[in-house]
């Protein structure tokens, strides 16, 4: 595959011809890994992204099969809803992941009741202190102004969001391009990973691709190439 350098960091392009084709091996990818997490430290932990992109993804990583009675799934971001809401990240995972053999998955989400987003930031925070860190797998979207989690270009603290040295597991955003307050796993959380997959789709976000990674204004993406410690492998079909 070709490995393109990026200042600091790297990323390695996987394009596939169809987007069947793109679940499929990014499901095989991400199943060996867990698999392989699973075998060294009796664990795994999975964190996904939520939007359009991921169903037939999530779809097809539910049937391998691997010891997911070993596997923690939890999320990249999600927004301020209950899983009932058509907007949550949980309620996706639930009805696309979390079925088939996934079903035996623990599931650790993001959302719960709290007077307000910094409230429900903290709790989270303090409650995925228990998680068996660092995450094995995150699998990242991307949206086509660059953000991806909910690392939004025009979020309040957005340097605190993508601070590498950053001690916090999950903070609060807030950005008029969200249209709502966002959790998300900090940067830094993300970095850690052992495989960390960018999954994009489409001609346009093919070209806010390449647009985020080329010489100019650092987009929020960029950050996450640039701090991670390994190449991110990216997986884009057309
Ligand atoms: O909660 C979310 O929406 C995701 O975490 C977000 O970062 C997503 O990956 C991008 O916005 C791309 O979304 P699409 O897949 O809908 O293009």
């Amino acid at each position: 595959m070709a490995r393109e350098q990026l200042n600091s960091a790297s990323y390695n392009w996987n394009a596939f011809p169809d987007r069947p084709q793109l679940a499929a091996a990014l499901a095989g990818r991400v199943a060996d890994r867990l698999t392989r997490a699973v075998a060294e430290r009796g664990t795994a932990v999975l964190a996904v992204s939520g939007g359009t992109t991921p169903a037939k993804f999530f779809a097809t990583l539910s049937a391998l099969p691997i010891a997911w009675d070993k596997v923690i799934v939890t999320l990249v971001d999600e927004r301020f809803v209950p899983a009932s809401s058509p907007r949550s990240n949980a309620g996706l995972v639930a009805a696309n992941l979390l079925q088939n053999a996934a079903k035996a998955a623990r599931f650790v989400p993001l959302y719960h009741e709290a007077s307000g987003i910094e409230d429900a930031a903290a709790s989270d925070d303090a409650a995925l202190r228990s998680l068996p860190w660092p995450l094995d797998v995150v699998v990242l979207g991307m949206g086509p102004d660059g953000h991806t989690a909910s690392f939004f270009p025009d979020a309040d603290d957005l340097a605190k969001l993508l601070d590498p040295a950053s001690d916090r597991i999950i903070l609060p955003v807030h950005a008029a391009s969200a249209g709502e307050p966002r959790l998300t796993l900090t940067l830094a959380r993300i970095i850690e990973a052992g495989f960390i997959a960018l999954h994009i789709e489409g001609e346009d976000k093919r070209t806010a691709f390449d647009g985020a990674v080329a010489p100019g204004p650092r987009k929020p993406i960029r950050a996450v190439l640039e701090a991670a410690p390994r190449p991110v492998e990216v997986f884009w079909a057309p």
